[in-house]
């Protein structure tokens, strides 16, 4: 089980408190002119990955005494009950356990006295023999065609995730066509059934409860208009799959059960990429491209559970982030990839980091007194440059930011890839950096400025800089270093939690928003006036049903 212990009762973090009163207003460019070694020291190499976190306001005892607060709140014995299938998400009374469905090697992980790791193996088999089929064409839909299109039909963890992960993945795919359908808003299923023709087109229902609206929903439409073509409800079973948890709702949907790949309770919605929620990665990418991932994130795994805390990765970067959120105050963190194809992964783990750390209640049931996880956002560069770095960089917040590229790109389109990765190194270094007062007046004395415009330009043109941020530099993207980076930052995720002395793994503040929506519905459905809300909320809905 995970300790119950408040960080702040620590010795670390009173010894972190005295040294940040010291310490906070220490320049990073401070750091490097006091250490040339400083590169060497604070980046931290994983396979073909190179993370730097040397441009952060840490120093070697500010690192020293982060990693003494992980270990006095039980860092390494959290690990190792997660990692044994301890019922660790303990609101839930379930494991936690997307590392058994990415455990390449095997190795016996028990819940109930049970090795999951068979079940994982067979879903697995299951998914490659079925994606094999859907692949070469053999798989033949109602009229006897292949199968050219999959839509994926999912929300939250059923969605972000394959969803990022086939798009990230893209100069890795198969002939197949990819659609997902998550918004409950119709025009998402709308436009993308006029994309599709029934004959060829495989619907995967994806959902951990099958209860989801959204899901059910945009399912019900799916098949209502699969049937409009197709009249017999036996044609069905070639055109729609499930995956899910829940056997008894897929068979009440009218889904075959021998058409279903199953996952379990102990895989959280937002860590289901590693399970059959997966399926829609397999069939774009292929199998063994789909293993490479799960490869990846089990090698992120192993140094996860066996590093020492001051060379672990995530656990670095849990802790880097700690300091700014609970010393510094920052808000938020930016994840600002240099990558096209990674265009999904803020949104991605956006859902990550705010549904499993944005808890106000502590593992004692009592409200804590500090902050806990941080609001997460972010752009691929160099987009995000044209819209909000100014904010980054001349704002009155603090926002630490992770860039990440790739040293080879997949399209190597004339001086491009030269060209973001410029962007890339000097965007790190501006923001570290800044523009002092000495280097804007020589730039204004050199576009022939006079010295009452220069005095009257000054004060807009510097740049405080100081602005943390840890640059990931991989060789390539592949499945592999995907795999890798996807588990180092849920890792990260996890530290933070045990951290802050919260359940990191349920997601109570989603279930609010479902039960509300239910008991609204039937109300916009009958003609009645509605007066049971506050006067807003009648309001707005009596105006509606007047508008419609
Ligand atoms: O897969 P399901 O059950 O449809 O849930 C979809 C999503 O619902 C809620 O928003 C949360 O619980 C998410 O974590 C989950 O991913």
């Amino acid at each position: 089980m995970l300790p119950k212990i408040n960080p702040t009762t620590t010795e670390a973090w009173k010894k972190l408190e005295d040294y940040f009163a010291g310490f906070k207003s220490t320049q990073i460019k401070e750091l490097f002119a006091d250490d040339t070694e400083r590169f060497q020291k604070y980046s931290l190499k994983f396979e073909n990955i190179l993370v730097d976190v040397s441009k952060n306001r840490v120093d070697d005892t500010v690192r020293s005494l982060l990693v003494e607060l992980a270990t006095e709140c039980g860092l390494k014995e959290s690990i190792g009950s997660m990692f044994s299938g301890e019922k660790i998400n303990a609101t839930e009374n379930r494991a936690v356990l997307h590392v058994a469905l990415r455990n390449r090697s095997n190795s016996p992980i028990m819940v109930d006295g049970q090795d999951v790791m068979p079940e994982v193996n067979a879903v697995l088999e299951q998914m490659k023999t079925f994606s094999e089929e859907i692949i070469s064409g053999k798989w033949k839909g109602y009229t006897g065609k292949s199968i050219t299109d999959v839509v994926n039909i999912g929300i939250g963890g059923s969605d972000l995730g394959p969803l990022m992960v086939t798009e990230a993945l893209k100069p890795y795919k198969n002939h197949l066509n990819l659609h997902f359908v998550s918004n409950v808003d119709g025009t998402h299923i709308a436009e993308t059934l006029k994309k599709v023709d029934p004959e060829t087109t495989l619907f995967i229902v994806a959902s951990k409860t099958f209860t989801t609206q959204e899901t059910m929903t945009n399912a019900n439409s799916a098949k209502n208009w699969f049937l409009d073509s197709a009249e017999e409800i036996t044609q069905v079973a070639k055109h729609f799959v499930a995956v899910s948890t829940n056997a008894e709702e897929v068979a009440k949907f009218g889904i075959d059960t021998k058409n279903m790949f199953r996952f379990w309770n102990w895989v959280g919605g937002r860590y289901s990429l590693w399970s059959a929620i997966g399926l829609s990665i397999v069939l774009g990418i292929g199998y063994e491209n789909y293993i490479e991932l799960l490869k990846g994130a089990h090698a992120m795994d192993n140094h996860f559970k066996e590093a020492p805390f001051d060379k672990n990765i995530p656990v670095i970067l849990a802790l880097i982030g700690i300091w700014y959120n609970n010393f510094y105050g920052a808000e938020s963190e930016a994840i600002l990839p240099y990558d096209q194809y990674m265009h999904r992964f803020a949104a991605y783990f956006q859902q990550g980091n705010m549904e499993s750390n944005g808890k106000y209640v502590d593992r004692e049931g009592k409200q804590v007194s500090y902050q806990t996880g941080p609001i997460i956002w972010g752009e691929p560069g160099t987009n995000g440059q044209h819209a909000f770095y100014q904010l980054i960089h001349q704002g009155t917040k603090l926002i630490p930011c992770d860039f990440i590229a790739a040293a080879i790109n997949h399209n190597q389109v004339s001086d491009h890839h030269p060209k973001l990765l410029a962007n890339f190194f000097a965007q790190t270094e501006a923001m570290m950096v800044g523009k002092t007062e000495k280097q804007v007046i020589e730039e204004l004395i050199a576009d022939g400025k006079s010295e009452a415009e220069i005095a009257e330009l000054l004060p807009f043109k510097v740049f405080l800089g100081n602005i943390p941020t840890n640059s990931f530099l991989v060789k390539k993207l592949t499945p592999r270093t995907l795999g890798a980076l996807i588990a180092m930052y849920e890792h990260k995720i996890f530290v933070q939690g045990v951290i802050w002395n919260i359940y990191s793994f349920d997601q109570w503040g989603v279930q609010l928003g479902k039960q509300l929506a239910n008991r609204i519905l039937p109300e916009l459905l009958s003609d009645d006036p509605v007066i049971g809300h506050d006067s807003s909320t009648n309001g707005l809905i009596n105006a509606y049903k007047e508008m419609r």
